[in-house]
């Protein structure tokens, strides 16, 4: 595994939330163990980071067939530099870049994975913990796309995702400045469709066309999810003497 890192707060949606859950805050409502109800306050770490002024740090990781041009398109945002020749990726690699989307300030942690199937043992432990999922496929090559599916399915095992239909994945299609395509626009944007509403974006690593608002996209993607949780959590009244949760539970 290779990579550059730099500081940051980790959160990953894909493993277990960070939060305490209202069920594990014990302790009375008025601080002596003496009863009513409480409303609990759980402050997810986005939250902390803004409040602290501190960069949050996402983890998101880029699957996909191998060829599909994952690496080049985490090349051109971090570097800027694209490689006509690039080499199969082997294993895992990260890069790190930090933006600043809608005002708030991210370290984003790119992962770039081994899209061929000889490499499979060596990228899924990497799954755990990530916040976003690129999937991508290439825009002239119909099996990468046919295999979109594959790949979510891999990612939400390995990564242990508890509730894929809420976790924020971004579909890629790579290569768009080729003459020949074997996936349309529309056929992609039915699949996102279908499949869970995934936004979708074309892209060329190598013209740098939308790689940065792919990856703005990403961000995007975790902040709402995030929000969605707090809002749920900050709603959340707990009755101490009662064993069922009374407030809304939205998530
Ligand atoms: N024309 C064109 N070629 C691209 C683009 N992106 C990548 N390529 C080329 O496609 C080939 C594969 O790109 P990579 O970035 O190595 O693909 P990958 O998905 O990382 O492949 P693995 O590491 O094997 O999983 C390389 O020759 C790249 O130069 C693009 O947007 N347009
Ligand atoms: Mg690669």
């Amino acid at each position: 595994m290779r990579g550059s890192e730099q500081g940051g707060e980790h959160t990953g949606l894909a493993g277990a939330c960070p939060c305490p859950s209202p069920a594990q805050v014990g302790g009375g409502g008025d601080g002596r163990g003496g009863g009513g109800s409480a409303v609990v306050l759980l402050v997810h770490p986005s939250c902390v980071a803004a409040m602290t002024g501190k960069s949050l740090l996402l983890k998101v990781i880029l699957l996909g067939d191998g060829g599909v041009g994952k690496s080049s398109l985490m090349n051109r945002y971090v570097t800027n530099k694209f490689d006509s020749q690039a080499f199969h990726t082997i294993g895992v690699e990260f890069l790190n870049r930090d933006l600043e989307v809608d005002g708030r300030f991210v370290t984003l942690q790119i992962w770039d994975t081994a899209g061929q199937e000889r490499f499979k043992s060596l990228r899924t432990p990497f799954y755990r913990g990530a916040d976003c999922c690129l999937l991508t496929f290439s825009v002239d090559d119909r099996q990468s796309f046919e295999n979109l599916g594959n790949w979510q399915k891999e990612f939400v095992y390995y990564a242990d995702v508890k509730d894929p239909g809420h976790f924020p994945f971004v579909v890629l299609g790579n290569k768009i400045d080729k003459l020949e395509r074997q996936v349309t626009t529309e056929e992609a944007q039915a699949w996102c469709l279908e499949n869970g509403n995934y936004p979708y974006l074309e892209t060329s690593a190598k013209d740098d066309t939308n790689v940065a608002v792919a990856f703005e996209e990403a961000v995007r993607q975790v902040l709402a999810v995030e929000e969605q949780l707090e809002h749920c959590m900050l709603g959340n009244t707990i009755d101490l003497h009662s064993s069922s949760k009374s407030g809304s539970s939205c998530c």
